[in-house]
């Protein structure tokens, strides 16, 4: 597979009139295949085990959120990157353990390290925080600039995509919302 990927780009370079054997292309198609093992490195890793392992606490009935945490993902739709930061929160069943701080960011990375589509990203960090942990609800926020749309395409730099995933509390309980978006702007 990834001699496949490594041919296929030598073969596009001469495809497109270049040398693939002048020095700064020579190991190119090598580089890329090694670059394409890192961004989809996500499909060899398993969400559980990352919030497998939990912590007691004495009380745990309030919002933990994780804010402004950046990350990088690769849109599946043109295989370009896309950039932006997050916030994840989830709301502990009381009196239940929770998860280590690092490892939010960890699950986003999980599934950032896949081919993704933005609203896709964002839904499977909440439904992954609601599946392994013992919640009350789950959010997650993210703010990105698609490299299809800034440096292709349509052309638009500085324009970001925004979705949310709520759920349980987070939904229903409009002071929660509130009190997410306060969080996620740095409140
Ligand atoms: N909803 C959503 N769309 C995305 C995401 N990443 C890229 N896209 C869009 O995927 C769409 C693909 O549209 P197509 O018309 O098939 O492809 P295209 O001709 O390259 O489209 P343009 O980007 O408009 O030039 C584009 O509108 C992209 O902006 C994402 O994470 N979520
Ligand atoms: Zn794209």
């Amino acid at each position: 597979m990834t001699a496949d990927l490594t041919a296929g780009i030598r073969s596009w370079l001469a495809d497109r009139g270049l040398d693939p054997d002048e020095p700064n292309l020579r190991d190119t198609p090598a580089r890329v295949a090694r670059a394409w093992a890192e961004l989809t490195s996500g499909y060899d890793q398993d969400p559980a085990a990352v919030l497998e392992r939990t912590f007691p606490v004495d009380r745990s009935d309030g919002v933990i959120a994780v804010t402004g945490v950046p990350f990088t993902s690769c849109c599946a739709h043109h295989l370009m990157p896309f950039t932006g930061t997050a916030t994840i929160a989830y709301l502990p069943v009381a009196g239940a353990p929770v998860a280590g701080l690092s490892k939010l960011p960890r699950l986003l990375d999980i599934y950032a390290h896949r081919l993704q589509a933005q609203e896709q990203l964002t839904h499977q960090v909440t439904e992954a925080l609601d599946t392994y942990l013992k919640t009350e609800g789950s959010a997650c926020i993210v703010r990105a600039e698609h490299g299809c749309m800034t440096q292709r395409g349509i052309r638009k730099p500085g324009a970001a995509m925004v979705t949310t995933a709520v759920t349980g509390r987070f939904a229903t309980d409009p002071e929660l919302r509130a009190q997410l978006w306060d969080l996620h702007r740095g409140g």
